[in-house]
């Protein structure tokens, strides 16, 4: 046991974060070697808009809590209906909580807070206000600038403590929920990091200086959309890297004074193998959605591309709202003595979302239900998500022939055109409805979305989590409906337990399922559906693709 427990044992707190340089102080002089700390804040500065953790108030319980007790009423009532609430069942490292702080400010108005696990050695203090980055690391007065111009007043917490790690040249692996700022998180930092333009220094440039890589097109080109955000006013030089900039970059003179590539994985080790495209100069790295990009499916890409970023002092940050422990232990390899930051708890959904468990019986089920409640009055825009892009289609076409206004579809099988147009009317508001797949799971920043259908059980807790995580962002509230089937049944109960954690209700019945084995797991969402939603209809399609 260190000094510092020693102290804090009779009720007496010592803050390890504010006074780290004394507790480095000290430490060296137990041993040379630096230890690994964690250090867990709960924030206090937070707006309310930007108070994405709400539930956190009042610090969660540091033990374990059963049905019983719950049910009893200790934080949630149980619903009437007989489903139950219960706080998340709390991880070892989560029990490292709480400072017992009040639940309430001075005025009576609840305390704004949510909590941040850091781990690592040396962790930076987090940076309450954007203000304190210019203060503490020199940031650029224009991006600050920047910032106040597009409304980003105060960091969000993954913002606090992850943009100080980056600004001080560490390795970062980021946890934090869905819709709560890791792009600008990232971000900023490297626009920081960067100074100015390279075309500004008048200097011919060595090559891309920063490269965020993501695993769909949809979200490089909204990350290159946020990077044109902090760019205002300065001749910065970013490349959402595709079919036509990629041809203009073959051209060296025009690459050498690139200063951030955003790009898919694909396309970019494409132009590594064929000699016009070199990351030698690459300072920062990003990997967003990083669990995605390091699944079986990217992975070789990724490490093909990580290979060639050989900058002797390259800084690499890996940022996601889920990060299964397997691919952690992938991505921790690939980082440098990295800091680790958990906010809120780790792969839970927001509390904001409302998400429910809808019973269908059957496939065939579903597109009676999904019409009786959109001829109901729901709350557009909305987003449904099917398994497959034949799948997709045909409930566009359903949709549309029922008489479904403003509806729209996108998924992978589409042309870039088609796909682009489909992302721009949702963004202008055009669509109500957009019927989509997987391909819109990640990253894809809709601000209004109030509500996401699981039309289609997801393949996996974190699909479902990032499905959902559409809705419910940067401190709105949102709803979350998935449809289940008999053939769903045995993977019911490890959705169930993300809505628990998370604070929503869940029927008993459902609670007393077994627990699917692994290898069962593994099969979720990949039951045997048909191509079409309504295998009986064989008529009218084509008028619905022109209609529509
Ligand atoms: N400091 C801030 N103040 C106000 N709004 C912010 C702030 N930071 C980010 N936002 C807004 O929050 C929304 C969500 O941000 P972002 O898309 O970066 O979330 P994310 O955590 O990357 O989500 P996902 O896990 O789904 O990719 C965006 O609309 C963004 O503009």
């Amino acid at each position: 046991m260190d000094a510092f427990q020693l102290l804090s044992r009779g009720g007496v707190r010592f803050d390890k974060q504010r006074f780290q340089s004394d507790v480095r102080l000290f430490n060296k002089s137990n041993s040379t070697e630096t230890k690994a700390t964690v250090s867990v804040s709960l924030d206090s500065q937070l707006p309310p808009e930007l108070d994405f953790f709400k539930y956190a108030t009042g610090g969660q319980s540091k033990r374990k809590v059963t049905h019983d007790e719950s049910v009893a009423g200790a934080s949630r009532p149980a619903d009437p209906s007989g489903s139950i609430q219960k706080r998340r069942k709390v991880d070892a490292e989560d029990q490292l909580s709480d400072d017992g702080s009040s639940d309430e400010e001075a005025d009576g108005t609840p305390a704004r807070k949510h909590r941040v696990v850091s781990k690592g050695s040396d962790i930076p203090m987090p940076a309450d206000k954007f203000e304190e980055l210019t203060e503490r690391y020199g940031m650029a007065p224009r991006l600050l600038a920047n910032l106040r111009e597009h409304n980003y007043k105060h960091p969000t917490g993954v913002q606090a403590h992850g943009i100080p790690i980056l600004l001080e040249g560490r390795d970062l692996a980021a946890i934090s929920p869905t819709g709560t700022g890791k792009t600008l998180a990232y971000l900023l930092p490297v626009f920081s990091s960067l100074r100015a333009p390279i075309a500004s220094l008048n200097d011919a440039g060595s090559g891309v200086r920063a490269l965020v890589l993501a695993p769909t097109r949809e979200l490089a080109h909204q990350i290159h959309n946020e990077c044109l955000k902090l760019a205002t006013g300065r001749k910065w030089r970013l490349v959402l890297f595709n079919k036509a900039t990629a041809s203009t970059l073959r051209d060296k003179n025009v690459r050498d004074k690139v200063d951030i590539i955003i790009s898919t994985p694909l396309r970019l080790v494409a132009a590594i193998q064929e000699g016009s495209l070199e990351l030698n100069n690459v300072r920062h790295l990003i990997l967003d959605e990083a669990d995605r990009l390091l699944d079986n499916e990217f992975i070789a890409q990724v490490q093909e591309v990580v290979a060639v970023c050989t900058y002797p002092d390259v800084r690499k940050a890996v940022f996601s709202a889920t990060l299964p422990a397997g691919v952690e232990k992938l991505a921790m390899g690939m980082l440098r003595n990295p800091i680790r930051i958990v906010v809120g708890l780790k792969d839970t959904p927001l509390p904001l979302i409302a998400q429910s468990l809808t019973y269908v019986a059957d496939d065939a089920s579903k597109l009676p239900s999904l019409l009786t409640y959109l001829a109901q009055p729901y709350n557009p825009p909305l987003l449904i998500f099917t398994s497959t892009q034949p799948r997709a289609s045909s409930l566009a076409e359903e949709l549309t022939m029922n008489g479904v206004p403003n509806m729209d579809c996108l998924h992978a099988g589409m042309t870039k055109k088609e796909r682009d147009d489909a992302v721009s009317r949702m963004r202008r508001g055009e669509s109500w409805i957009m019927v989509t797949t997987e391909v819109m799971a990640r990253g894809m920043d809709f601000k209004g979305v109030r509500e996401v259908i699981n039309y289609d059980f997801p393949t996996s807790v974190q699909s479902y989590i990032h499905r959902i995580g559409r809705t419910g962002r940067a401190g709105r509230e949102g709803k979350a409906v998935t449809y289940f089937t008999d053939a769903d049944a045995p993977y019911l109960k490890s959705i169930a337990n993300v809505l628990l954690q998370s604070g929503s209700s869940v029927p008993e019945w459902i609670l007393k399922l077994p627990k699917p084995s692994r290898l069962k797991k593994k099969q979720m969402g990949r039951v045997k559906r048909a191509e079409t939603v309504n295998p009986a209809r064989k008529i009218g399609r084509r008028d619905a693709i022109k209609k529509r």
